[in-house]
């Protein structure tokens, strides 16, 4: 068997257990979870007891998040990282270009060289704040055709959420495995260790690095107590681990810079846990897509599926959207996304299909960027054609966006600014757009 049959027979028998931020326990061995406390004299079967903060110990109970870890080996048994190459991951600050206040597209990422696994194949675009003060975001795209072997990443700047866009992805975390075929989106918290292995010769996406407070669900204020995405749909990974015994090499994104340290075993040795800090699988075709049964096109903000508050209430450090298949029902109404300049910053991307407001050049894999306050919207032909469009019933399920919506503006990292597959002419997509102005 391949190791991509091997991986997909494995992503097949997972279950998982379900609900965005619960208490979740799980043993892959009856008897590994201590009862009553977390940390007894002496944890079950010999393992030790970690606990893995993704909160201050004292934030307030609604934000603390932390796991306690059953494990063959403590994480602490490991030799001294030493600095590797950071290939094409970039951090923030990013100071190698400058902000660009232009309307930016690229194409999807060429071609990895063979052996390329999804380390390899990170390829930052830009982002924003500063991964030092826990603030801000980065913007990755990946392109991998090999599976991590003997390898295993955690980031210790900000957790990762990934969004798939071609072939599928087994996610062996140090909490169990993940499954995340394009359409689902997978996240991985910060410092939670895990190795990618491929259910298809390639895989394509994207990745949002949040280094700011961890994704939560919206509040949902009028909409009421259920929409959106549900909490039910969220699903963290059983506990399982790997008995792995020889050199494993553990990279480490730690402000910044990758560090490698050669391990004699594999740090995915979990045995069982419990806690709030955990990976999950959430499945897009799921949202519960809400708008307008009157008139106008709604902001985008209803569309959230995932959002990282920063301090100040209703401004978020980074807001992860989706544009799902949904009915356009709206009278009277330009019915694609409007025109509009915008504080926020926009990067988007498809996962399948097409977008309502471009007719083309936006494409699966590829990306735009829509900085503070730059002036975007329908291309000429969306344009055109939806101000002349019978106003029936219509629904649109040609296609699967995604959006990352920033506080602060994005910085393209100078490869993103400088690639081959930053298309030129965007600018022309409003090109032509007439005057009818009568007076
Ligand atoms: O620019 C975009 O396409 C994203 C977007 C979609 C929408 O429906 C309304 C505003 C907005 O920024
Ligand atoms: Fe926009």
């Amino acid at each position: 068997m391949s190791g991509t049959e091997q991986a997909r027979k494995t992503a097949e028998g997972l279950t998982y257990l379900t609900g965005f931020g619960n208490e979740h326990s799980s043993e892959a061995v009856p008897g590994a979870l201590p009862h009553g406390r977390n940390s007894p004299q002496r944890a079950p079967l010999g393992l030790y007891a970690e606990q893995l903060s993704g909160s201050a110990f004292t934030e307030p109970r609604a934000h603390n998040r932390r796991s306690w870890l059953y494990r063959i080996r403590p994480s602490a048994a490991h030799p001294a990282f030493t600095r590797i190459d950071n290939g094409s991951v970039r951090t923030a600050p990013f100071t190698d270009s400058v902000p660009d206040p232009n309307r930016l597209r690229w194409n999807p990422l060429p071609e990895p060289a063979p052996g390329t696994d999804f380390l390899d194949g990170l390829w930052t675009l830009g982002g924003n704040g500063d991964a030092t003060q826990r603030t801000g975001m980065a913007v990755h795209l990946y392109h991998a055709n090999s599976p991590m072997e003997r390898r295993v990443f955690g980031n210790s700047d900000g957790e990762l959420l990934i969004v798939p866009e071609r072939g599928g992805l087994l996610l062996r975390t140090e909490m169990g495995l993940l499954r995340a075929e394009p359409g689902e989106v997978a996240l991985v918290p910060r410092g939670v260790r895990f190795r990618v292995e491929l259910l298809d010769a390639t895989a394509r996406g994207y990745v949002c690095e949040n280094y700011g407070a961890p994704f939560q669900l919206p509040d949902l204020g009028p909409i009421g107590a259920n929409g959106l995405a549900n909490a039910r749909d969220f699903r963290a990974p059983e506990a399982a681990y790997e008995e792995v015994e020889g050199e494993v090499e553990v990279v480490n994104k730690f402000c910044g810079n990758l560090w490698s340290a050669t391990y004699d075993h594999s740090p995915l040795d979990v045995v069982a846990w419990h806690g709030n800090h955990t990976p999950y699988v959430y499945d897009l075709h799921r949202f519960n897509v809400l708008g307008s049964l009157s008139y106008d096109h709604p902001d985008p903000s209803i569309f959230t599926v995932l959002t990282s508050p920063s301090d100040t209430p209703g401004l978020a450090g980074v807001d992860f959207v989706v544009f799902a298949p949904r009915w356009l029902v709206g009278e009277d109404t330009f019915r694609p996304p409007y025109f509009h300049r915008n504080v926020m910053s926009e990067y988007m991307g498809l996962i399948e299909g097409a977008y309502d407001a471009k007719a083309d050049g936006f494409v699966p894999g590829g990306g735009s960027l829509h900085n503070m306050m730059s002036a975007h919207g329908p291309d000429r032909a969306t344009f055109d054609k939806a101000s002349a469009a019978e106003l029936r019933p219509q629904k649109v399920d040609d296609g699967l966006a995604f959006m990352f919506e920033t506080r602060w503006p994005v910085t393209a990292s100078a490869q993103a600014a400088g690639a081959s597959q930053l298309q030129t002419g965007y600018d022309d997509v409003w090109q032509g757009l007439q005057r009818h102005f009568r007076s």
